[in-house]
């Protein structure tokens, strides 16, 4: 996707399973919003191809539509249109829509009561935005920035709310800039940046693998002398044994499972007993980081 000379989306390939939550990750300008918006058949790409539920987003979006449930990162609803005028609005679009007053319950919009649209606050008009975007009972839910703004108990509730989109065979795609909001709910994580993609994965699988992940050992009595050597012997040319006091050490690389059973083993033909082998952990901040030399914050 190109806006004039700017390459927004950059021959990025993913794909999405069903009945499960996807969250889409990367810094402002990333081009996230762009990527969704295409999905959502807002948006024709210069090349490449889209399919949702099998279906062109464009060509066949009579088809599509009705199927899926959209949130934008802003607007969507008339100015002077009510909180609830605007639901029942949208509910009467759909063949079989949710309950109106459970969605409004659920998401705490009573108290927009008379309140015009553009008068509601941030997180309010966030609220009613994704309140349209279920109402329908769509198959794939696509949700921009979702919980921007949106106080710690409300974020909660809507991250409750995902799950059980999950737990009834709903596909939810959402953008995030918060991380523990994509590590928390995603099934799976794809992070880009400046349009392209740069790593997807389970969110254990991006932050317990990678070059730098570590294992730290401790054990229950001082290591043997030349311990790291012997170590980093038993592990193999790419690992990096660090001591870092006499009962605690830690391997740098791919930390495996093989990795952790040649650390086990070591242990054991050198009479050492770990009180502990733990997999150190990164946050995707730390990912972001590895590969693209940036924080993810603007
Ligand atoms: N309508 C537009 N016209 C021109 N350039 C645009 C337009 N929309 C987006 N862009 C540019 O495309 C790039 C990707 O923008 P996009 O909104 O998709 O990113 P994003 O990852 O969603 O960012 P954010 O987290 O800030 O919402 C940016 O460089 C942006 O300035």
């Amino acid at each position: 996707m190109r806006y004039g000379a700017t390459t927004a989306v950059d021959d990025l390939s993913l794909s999405v399973e069903r009945g499960t939550i996807t969250a889409v990750l990367g810094p402002n300008g990333a081009g996230k919003t762009t990527t969704l918006e295409t999905c959502e058949g807002f948006r024709a790409p210069q090349d490449g191809t889209v399919r949702v539920l099998g279906l062109d987003p464009r060509r066949q979006a009579r088809e599509l539509l009705p199927r899926i449930g959209v949130m934008l990162q802003d607007g969507g609803a008339w100015s002077g249109a009510r909180a609830p005028e605007m639901l029942r609005h949208v509910a009467a679009l759909h063949a079989h829509p949710l309950d109106p007053v459970v969605l409004e319950e659920r998401l705490g919009l009573e108290e927009c009561g008379r309140t015009p649209y553009r008068r509601l606050s941030g997180g309010q008009r966030q609220r009613l935005g994704l309140a349209m975007a279920l109402i329908g009972r769509p198959e794939v839910v696509f949700v921009d920035e979702p919980t921007a703004g949106l106080d710690p108990a409300v974020r909660r509730t809507v991250w409750e709310l995902f799950d059980e989109l999950r737990a009834d065979g709903v596909t939810v795609v959402l953008t995030t800039h918060y991380m523990d909001e994509a590590e928390k709910l995603a099934d799976r994580i794809h992070i880009i940046d400046r349009g392209r993609l740069i790593a997807s994965g389970t969110p254990i699988e991006l932050t317990r693998g990678g070059r730098h992940s570590t294992i730290r050992l401790v054990v229950t009595k001082p290591f043997p002398p030349g311990a790291p050597d012997s170590l980093k012997a038993a592990l193999g040319a790419d690992i990096e044994v660090t001591q870092l006091d006499e009962l605690s050490l830690i391997v740098t690389g791919p930390a495996d499972a093989s990795t952790l059973a040649k650390v086990s083993r070591w242990c054991e033909e050198n009479g050492v007993l770990p009180e502990s082998l733990a997999l150190g952990t990164r946050t995707l901040e730390d990912v972001f980081l590895e590969l693209t030399g940036r924080g993810l914050e603007p």
